[in-house]
């Protein structure tokens, strides 16, 4: 179903693109990584962090939000991000890149490191405003997708979910994708209702996250 527009809708989300793309258009620097909870930093800034699945394409999406190619390290090998990587958005908003699960390979040891700091991370954040819960469009929602997503209800930790790597995906399966991704969202308390479909490779649907991570990020400094 799509929604009609109308000139107030239009005009509005005409600003938040303009915003988002302010806001991305502002410098990203790489602050810190944490690898244990006495390491988490402490910023006055609201945090976006983005969260799931080993290899889902965490970081290539910080990566293509902030327009940088390498600002967060990416691989073809699963279990490539082992700590909890902080960026400073143009002192406006922090962005962290945080480690994958699921990652059948990875030893006991690393997967309960993983719970215990990321998880701690995802339910005990004060200043956690938004968590991008990514989700391959070729695999969709998996058990693993499911028990974060318990959690966050849980904790009432508001969090979007991003269909990602969508240039893999032919439009039908990827439409079909969206609508049963859809319906398992509606039962749940902390998700945003629709979901989002980006291409990290491709540039699809980045304007619209831009958009609205600038809802969550600091107003600009008065001119
Ligand atoms: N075709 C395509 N490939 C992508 C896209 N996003 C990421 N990839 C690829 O998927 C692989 C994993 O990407 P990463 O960004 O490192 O994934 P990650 O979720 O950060 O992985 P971990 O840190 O290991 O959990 C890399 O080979 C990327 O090039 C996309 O939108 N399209
Ligand atoms: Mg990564």
């Amino acid at each position: 179903m799509t929604e009609k527009s109308s000139p107030a809708a239009d005009a509005a989300e005409a600003a938040a693109l303009e915003a988002g793309r302010l806001l991305f258009s502002r410098e990203c620097l790489f602050l810190v990584s944490a690898a244990d909870e006495k390491q988490l930093p402490s910023f006055a800034l609201s945090e976006v962090a983005f969260a799931g699945r080993s290899n889902v394409g965490k970081s290539s999406l910080v990566n293509a939000l902030t327009g940088r190619k390498t600002l967060a390290r990416t691989s073809n090998t699963p279990g490539r991000t082992r700590l909890l990587n902080f960026f400073e958005l143009g002192e406006r908003l922090i962005l962290v890149d945080l480690p994958g699960y699921g990652y059948a390979r990875a030893s006991k040891t690393d997967i309960a490191q993983w719970s215990k700091l990321t998880r701690g991370y995802l339910k005990g954040r004060a200043q956690l405003r938004r968590v991008c819960l990514l989700i391959d469009s070729r695999h969709g929602l998996k058990a693993s997708d499911k028990q974060v997503m318990d959690e966050l209800d849980l904790a009432a930790v508001s969090y979007q979910v991003i269909l990602t790597k969508a240039d893999k995906m032919k439009a039908g399966a990827l439409a079909r994708m969206v609508e049963e991704t859809g319906k398992a969202l509606a039962k749940r308390p902390a998700a945003h209702p629709d979901c989002l479909v980006t291409s990290a490779e491709k540039g699809t649907g980045i304007d619209s996250l831009r958009a609205a991570l600038a809802a969550l990020a600091e107003p600009p400094a008065a001119e």
